[in-house]
């Protein structure tokens, strides 16, 4: 298994340093049987809301990354670090700017045996991420799967992340683009707000990533885990 993990993970809560949760909330996400928890959001994210989430989600056994969206919150102790690079936009810092910053400034620090890259295709005009980054949405199943394939078979970046945040994606065209893979291993989030949706997901790609819905219904977001588990791996 590499450094970190992912690829033995079919569902995953992202949990936003940004947002609140109780103790008793975040014990029943950290108890949930999900395979592991990403601490990230694309607004908001600071150094000491990410370390305080950090420090509560750390008393659990449950692998616990950070998706780095912030130089000013590259929290040392997680178990792995996740790095967007958009490969959907025109704005160069979104795919290497900050990634290059952020190398110069923290050097020899970086773990980099517990480091990954994302490529990561933004495909809801509304969501946060979409708007910072001025990503072009505005694509069709093949420009998708082109992109899919320069990350996983030029790139031959690990992870290819399909990022629907905020509503639910098209699962025909996110079946297409997982289908052009190869060995990377494709993520999926955006509004999976119940078990049916998760398990639709969970029958098109390998990890089904569950975010918002944790903080607006927390029981239909831990029904997500079982539906997502009862699919047989993809
Ligand atoms: C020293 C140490 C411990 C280092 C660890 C960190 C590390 C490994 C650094 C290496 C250097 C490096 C490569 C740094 C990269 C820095 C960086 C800022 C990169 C840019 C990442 C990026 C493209 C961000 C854009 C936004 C984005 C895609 C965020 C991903 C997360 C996301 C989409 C969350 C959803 O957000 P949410 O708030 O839920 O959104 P909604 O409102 O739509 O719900
Ligand atoms: O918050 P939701 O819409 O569930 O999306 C999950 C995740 O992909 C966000 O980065
Ligand atoms: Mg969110």
């Amino acid at each position: 298994m590499e450094g970190i993990g992912f690829n033995e993970w079919r569902h995953v809560f992202k949990l936003d340093p940004d947002k609140e949760l109780t103790d008793e909330e975040l014990d029943a996400v950290c108890m949930s049987g999900t395979d592991a928890i990403m601490v990230g959001g694309s607004s908001g994210v600071t150094y000491e809301n990410t370390v305080d989430l950090m420090s509560r989600i750390r008393r659990y056994e449950v692998p616990c990354v950070l998706e780095v969206s912030s130089l000013d919150a590259a929290v040392p102790g997680f178990d792995g670090y996740l790095v967007p690079m958009v490969l959907n936009t025109d704005k160069p810092e979104w795919l290497i700017g900050h990634h290059i910053e952020g190398i110069k400034e923290y050097g020899s620090f970086i773990p980099w045996d517990k480091t990954a890259a994302e490529g990561y295709i933004i495909l809801n005009a509304d969501a946060t991420a979409a708007k910072l980054t001025e990503a072009n949405t505005n694509l069709d199943a093949a420009d998708v799967a082109a992109r899919v394939r320069l990350a996983a078979r030029l790139l031959k970046l690990p992870i290819v992340y399909l990022e629907y945040s905020g509503r639910f994606g098209d699962m025909e065209l996110v079946k297409r683009a997982a289908a052009a893979a190869g060995g990377a291993r494709v993520f999926y989030g955006g509004g999976i707000d119940s078990a049916e949706k998760a398990r639709q997901a969970a029958e098109v790609v390998h990890t089904v990533v569950v975010g918002n819905i944790v903080y607006a219904d927390l029981q239909k977001a831990l029904a997500t885990v079982a539906a997502v588990k009862e699919n047989a791996a993809v």
